[in-house]
């Protein structure tokens, strides 16, 4: 690949990030925004116009930057995964992997909300299986979810931070068990943190090199 090429490639991936960033944002205000309904509807309006413009051009699936095994070793060497940063309707995390151990943090916001005030069940089911799929994944494993068994603990506030940490348990043949926690910051010093979510993954290897 030419060096211009891959400077194009690199500029599309930072804009687009940033672009999927603002449409979240835009999401969040859409949907709790208590404006006049005609000001919603003139609001609208602008914004069919750049939806339109912005399909002028596009691909069949997200931009999605991948996981191959040179971004691996960054990953392995310290540098966070900024996982599904280009696709609005997933919730975005920025992935470290240390001795073995992924970890993001994250703040559920409005949208998140499953039962009033906490967040949706099935979307901690998800960042969690994100979390474990990319560290089966940064041990150069292609590998797919064939199953998660997910265990809810405790409710997960919106607009309060918590911690996701997630590590492997064991390695068969093709198959990897891995398991992963959301976990609710300590109530004070000395405090333990509180497992609001467990779950335990089995992935197994699929064909080709990761990317
Ligand atoms: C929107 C998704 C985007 C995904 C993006 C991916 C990567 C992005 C890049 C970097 C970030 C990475 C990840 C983060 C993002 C998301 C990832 C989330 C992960 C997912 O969300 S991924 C989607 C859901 N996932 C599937 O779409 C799998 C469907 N599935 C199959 O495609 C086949 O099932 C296959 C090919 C897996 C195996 O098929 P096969 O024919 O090659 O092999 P076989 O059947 O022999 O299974 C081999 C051994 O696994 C055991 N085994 C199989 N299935 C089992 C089950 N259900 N329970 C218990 N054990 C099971 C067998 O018992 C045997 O074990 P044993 O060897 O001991 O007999």
């Amino acid at each position: 690949m030419l060096d211009a090429d891959a400077e194009l490639i690199d500029e599309r991936i930072a804009v687009t990030g940033d672009l999927v960033a603002t449409v979240r944002e835009l999401m969040t205000a859409a949907a709790t925004s208590e404006l006049a309904p005609e000001e919603l509807e003139a609001i609208r309006g602008e914004l069919a116009v750049l939806a339109a413009r912005l399909a002028e051009r596009s691909r069949p699936t997200p931009l999605r930057q991948h996981l191959d095994l040179a971004a691996i070793d960054r990953v392995r060497a310290g540098a966070s995964w900024p996982l599904w940063r280009h696709n609005p309707l997933a919730i975005p995390l920025d992935v470290r992997v240390h001795d073995g151990v992924a970890s993001a943090d994250l703040v559920p916001g409005p949208l998140y909300e499953g039962p009033p005030g906490s967040m949706h069940g099935g979307l901690s089911a998800a960042v969690l299986d994100s979390l474990l799929a990319v560290l089966a994944q940064v041990q150069r494993r292609r590998v797919v979810t064939v199953g998660l068994q997910v265990s809810y603990r405790a409710a997960i506030p919106l607009g309060a931070p918590v911690r996701l940490v997630g590590r492997i348990v064991g390695t068969e043949g093709r198959k990897t068990t891995a398991v992963g926690e959301i976990l609710l910051p300590a109530s004070g010093p000395g405090q333990p943190e509180t497992v609001a979510v467990s779950a335990e993954a089995l992935l197994v290897e699929i064909p080709g090199a990761p990317d």
